[in-house]
């Protein structure tokens, strides 16, 4: 048994490390914040989640250019998935795990998609709840998507948040998910309607056990039902970091008391599918955040984008966007015909297609 002061210093200092992990949503936002500023992305929800939004500074070109990228993709393959939705006439549900100061709530529900989604649930770590379901309740914009006062419901001393559509819930992710997530989202998801995991920049700060966990919790609560099931997941986050400037970026986070156990067992593009073929999806692709600069974003765009700022650093742009990837897959059960449905298709091609109209 290790004597009490060990012990202690060992709590101290994961409480420390999941400190650092914390902070890194404060990153997250000021980089979409920032973002916005300068005209890269629209989002006029985001301000109403940083505090002293007016005070902070613009981040440099090359990070707002590396947030638009992986913002645009990822709202692309969710608008993709709700595109399909409507087609079908159909629900889902998203979950996002980590959401931090995520606000694609917000914009989902205020987009042309609004009425595909029947719940949006976003888990993250106590301390961030608390944070963000008091700058909602603050918030007259935020406030108002959620619906009428009296619907909207903080809950578990000020760490929850429900109103009917949209659930702000504490968790931490790397805990038995079989103990934790049944009390928190029993109530909350229905197996019987499409479902869609959103993992944006989380699973990179757990093990790479802990993940496999959480993302197999989901596909057996999702096959619970006798309907087909269809479950789409998205993971957005660094990988192959064991190269020279791979290390530069695990060197520059240990220094905040970051690690990254998740980036692991991704040393290559060609491992990232891995991710979901392992839990048996019938998809599976990865991208890098370079590929899909280059190939998946409209010239008028690219033009837009290249217009905003000066960027003199392209060679150290294209590095860091290539140790970035968007993986996402598919898992399609209980009917032969989903195969050939459009959500086997489900991903990257219409971004070509735009490209492809304007060359
Ligand atoms: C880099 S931020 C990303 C936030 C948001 N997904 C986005 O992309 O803007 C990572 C988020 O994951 C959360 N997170 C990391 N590990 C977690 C865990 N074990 N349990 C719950 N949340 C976690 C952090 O608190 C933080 O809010």
């Amino acid at each position: 048994m290790l004597p009490p002061r060990t012990i202690l210093q060992g709590r101290e200092r994961t409480q420390d490390a999941d400190a650092a992990i914390r902070q890194t949503d404060t990153d997250a936002a000021l980089a979409r914040l920032s973002a916005v500023r300068k005209g890269y992305l629209t989002d006029p929800f985001i301000a109403h989640l940083v505090p002293r939004a007016q005070l902070q500074s613009p981040r440099p070109p090359l990070i707002n250019i590396g947030t638009y990228v992986r913002s645009h993709s990822i709202d692309h393959l969710t608008g993709e998935w709700m595109e399909i939705l409507k087609r079908e006439h159909r629900q889902c549900q998203i979950v996002s795990l980590g959401s931090g100061s995520d606000t694609r709530f917000w914009r989902i529900a205020t987009g042309p998609y609004k009425d595909q989604l029947r719940v949006y649930v976003e888990l993250d770590f106590p301390e961030v709840t608390t944070k963000k379901a008091m700058s909602i309740r603050k918030s007259r914009e935020l406030s108002a998507v959620l619906g009428p006062p009296e619907a909207i419901a903080v809950a578990q001393g000020g760490t929850a948040l429900h109103s009917p559509k949209y659930h702000l819930l504490p968790c931490d992710l790397r805990k038995l998910p079989s103990e934790v997530l049944p009390s928190l989202l029993g109530k909350i998801l229905s197996p019987n309607l499409p479902a869609l995991l959103l993992f944006e920049c989380v699973l990179v700060y757990m093990s790479p056990e802990a993940s496999s966990t959480l993302i197999q919790w989901f596909v057996d609560y999702f096959s619970h039902s006798s309907d087909p099931r269809i479950l789409g997941a998205l993971v957005y986050e660094m990988f192959a970091l064991q190269d020279s400037f791979g290390q530069v970026m695990v060197k520059n986070l240990r220094s905040r008391n970051v690690s990254l156990p998740g980036a692991v067992p991704y040393g290559t593009p060609q491992s990232l599918p891995e991710r979901f073929t392992r839990h048996n999806f019938t998809i599976s692709k990865a991208q890098t955040l370079r590929e899909i600069r280059e190939k998946h974003i409209s010239q008028s765009e690219v033009e837009r984008i290249s217009a905003l700022e000066m960027l003199d650093e392209v060679e150290e742009l294209n590095l860091v966007l290539e140790h970035y990837a968007i993986t996402w897959g598919v898992k399609l059960d209980g009917s032969s015909e989903l195969s050939n449905s459009s959500w086997a298709k489900w991903g990257m091609k219409s971004i070509v297609n735009v490209s492809n109209e304007c060359e």
